[in-house]
């Protein structure tokens, strides 16, 4: 209510303003939500990776992290998204005991390390808060930052192993900073919260509603200021004042000339492990800033009537206040158009050059990690780490001067880390992304994935230029063998192929599944039917994330006789196989059909052929799931994808709009789409 109060006065202010929060946490989008505000999501690509070390005290790293993950959307907006935001909104929750700071637990074993370190003692709840404020101007955009933090003491009760493992089992702790949620089952571990209960779920309301308070009031009895000196202080929660000078902390930066923080954002890892999450528009429509162009430019790369979007049937109204997106609306193209010209007269920069070696060069370092994981060198050094090059040759049968380079190789792309025992012998392990994705059993192993590019798609790749002049796939000059259809006459023809495909197919369902499974609320459908699901890796991760549901896995027969060799060890009797061929056979009756990694693999007549079928199975309400990367959503590898499934299967990526045209013409609505954080868009519509 006080929170209320204090913002009453200026919401009028901010409405028809641009207001971002760069965070996709269900529990920022509520709070700010609840008071009334107009914003949109757009979750930040900064890694939360600053050093801590580097930090006098717990509070500042979150603020910088706050402060990192803000700047990063204001400076992406303008040229991914084509416009200028009024303001952005960041935020870091972390928790500390004993001096130690805990983010969110890695897997069941860390939560359990967290949560047992906080039983029976008082811990601080941290966060830090970044404003930034955009001035567009006739050469960029100039940001103010104002930064603040928060801290809440809580009291945790003496958590018995049952109590810790029941809660960690519940799977709540795993995306919450300090492995608990305290608006939820966590709230029942708490004997006492001191200070801002909002806080620790996340997001500061009162301090917050004070600082746009004093912002705002500030403006408008000092217009004729420059806006770079209205500024707050910082980092005094209980403290705060209006300063004429900027202080240390508020800086005007140019988009052209990045933080003077030493911090910048890491180079986006070959697996996009990007959240974004762009939430519905507040504004119909928003200044497109291009250069030459004082006009503006409703974003309008949609044809389709907004009708389509809006949510009409009873699950789109619950679906809408959750963590969902329009469909993007601008351009690609118009974003490169802007940033070729903003370089024009100058010469190329650093990342310039960086960025075109690492293009040029891309095929050395994937065909690198390509031969390592076929020695087995990561399954080697995860069994036997400090080995050196030679001992490595041994194990891998080959030559020492040959595995040395690519032991280095292997270094400079971050996949091994290499330690100089003597000054005669280096020895080497692996680093932590080998150890989550690169050996055989890893957790999240693309083992048999890279297996797949190496030996299928890059033979492929090989023929791109004949595949871009003649418009098919490439099966027969890669194999020998043409294929028309590529699933029955190339990847099922051999025993051996098929099982490598099931097995890359395996692997990246595992990685990227429960992201798909989790993207929306799907409590209210019962049974789902997954098309293509091949071993069924997708199905286990819906079952398990949602437990009123049941999935039949439909597949061809090749593929549902070999799916009983991925079964988990503990079945799940909500998993179930039928075999067919989605093209002509009767699809199986559910509420809910998914289409994981298919429709990619085709062209348009044979994905509306498919959703025909699929549309005459749907009753009102139904809804239809498409899981793959799109050409508008966040990851850059999705249009060489598209090149990729030209060459193999003569199939493309899409863009959203194209999906949502398509579904349109068989009676779907209702769209939305989530960004995952694990490389795939989720798009969902509903039969109307
Ligand atoms: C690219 S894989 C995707 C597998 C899985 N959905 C995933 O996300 O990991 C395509 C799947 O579609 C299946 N498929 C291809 N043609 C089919 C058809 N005509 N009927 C049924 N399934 C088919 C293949 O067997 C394969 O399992």
């Amino acid at each position: 209510m006080r929170a209320t109060m204090l913002l009453s006065p200026v919401i009028p202010k901010l409405s028809g303003k641009l207001i971002v929060l760069a965070s996709g946490s269900p529990r920022r989008l509520e709070i700010l939500r609840n008071v009334g505000i107009r914003f949109e999501v757009v979750p930040s690509w900064f890694k939360e990776t600053l050093n801590k070390g580097l930090f006098k005290a717990p509070h500042e790293y979150a603020v910088e992290t706050a402060k990192q993950k803000a700047l990063e959307v204001a400076r992406r907006m303008p040229l991914k998204h084509l416009k200028t935001p009024d303001m952005v909104i960041g935020a870091d929750t972390i928790v500390t005991i004993d001096g130690m700071i805990l983010e969110k637990p890695i897997d069941k074993q860390d939560a359990y390390r967290m949560l047992s370190r906080l039983s029976g003692k008082e811990h601080s709840v941290f966060t830090g808060v970044a404003i930034v404020i955009c001035h567009e101007k006739e050469n960029g955009v100039d940001y103010q930052m104002i930064d603040f933090f928060e801290e809440t003491k809580v009291k945790f009760a003496h958590l018995s192993e049952d109590m810790l493992w029941e809660y960690i089992n519940s799977g709540e702790p795993m995306d919450k900073a300090g492995g608990y949620g305290i608006q939820a089952l966590g709230g029942m571990l708490v004997e006492y919260v001191h200070g801002d209960f909002f806080n620790v779920m996340g997001f500061p309301l009162n301090h917050f509603c004070k600082q746009i308070s004093l912002i705002y009031n500030h403006r408008t009895t000092s217009s004729n200021q420059d806006s770079a000196s209205v500024g707050l202080s910082h980092n005094s929660p209980h403290n705060t004042s209006i300063l004429t000078q900027p202080p240390p902390n508020l800086t005007a930066q140019s988009s052209q000339s990045p933080t003077s923080s030493p911090i910048h954002n890491s180079s986006p890892s070959p697996i996009q492990i990007h959240h974004t999450q762009d939430g519905p528009s507040s504004s119909p429509v928003h200044k497109v800033k291009r250069k030459g162009s004082e006009g503006t430019a409703d974003e309008s790369s949609w044809k389709l009537p907004d009708s389509l979007f809006t949510h009409t049937a009873a699950e789109c109204e619950r679906q809408d206040s959750e963590n969902t997106t329009l469909p993007q609306t601008t351009s690609r193209e118009q974003a490169i158009e802007l940033s070729v010209a903003e370089h024009e007269a100058s010469e190329p920069n650093k990342e310039d050059l960086e960025k075109i070696t690492e293009l040029v060069d891309g095929f050395k370092a994937s065909k690198a990690l390509f031969t390592a994981s076929r020695l087995h060198v990561f399954d080697l050094l995860q069994s036997r780490p400090g080995l050196d090059a030679t001992q490595v040759a041994q194990e891998i049968e080959a030559s020492v001067k040959g595995t040395e380079r690519l032991l280095e190789a292997c270094v400079s792309l971050g996949l091994l880390k290499s330690k100089e025992r003597t000054s005669q012998k280096t020895v080497y392990e692996n680093t932590r992304l080998a150890a989550w994705f690169l050996w055989s059993d890893a957790p999240f192993s693309l083992h048999e994935y890279i297996q797949h590019c190496n030996n299928t798609l890059w033979p492929l790749f090989s023929h791109l230029e004949s595949a871009v002049r003649e418009g098919t796939n490439q099966h027969e000059k890669a194999f020998g063998k043409k294929s028309k259809d590529i699933f029955q006459d190339a990847y099922f023809s051999s025993k051996e192929v098929k099982l490598r495909f099931m097995n890359a197919m395996h692997s990246i369902a595992k990685v990227t599944g429960k992201a798909v499974a989790t993207a929306f609320d799907l409590s209210s459908y019962k049974t789902a039917c997954d098309l293509g699901g091949c071993t069924g890796a997708m199905a286990y991760e819906f079952t398990t994330a949602h437990p009123g549901l049941s999935v039949t896995v439909f597949d061809l027969p090749a593929v549902v006789e070999m799916s009983e060799h991925f079964h988990p060890l503990h079945t799940d009797n909500r998993v179930s196989f039928v075999a067919g061929d989605f093209f002509k056979d009767e699809l199986p009756k559910a509420d809910l059909y998914i289409l994981a990694r298919i429709l990619h693999d085709w062209p348009d007549e044979k994905v509306h052929v498919l959703l025909s079928k699929i549309a005459d199975a749907c009753k009102p309400g139904c809804a239809v799931l498409i899981a793959e990367t799109m050409l508008d959503g966040q990851t850059p590898y999705s249009a060489p994808q598209s090149v990729n499934m030209h060459a193999q299967t003569e199939g493309m990526k899409r863009r959203e709009s194209q999906y949502a045209d398509m579904l349109s013409k068989h009676g779907f609505g209702c769209m939305r789409v989530v960004h995952t954080l694990n490389f795939l868009d989720v798009f969902i519509a509903n039969k109307m």
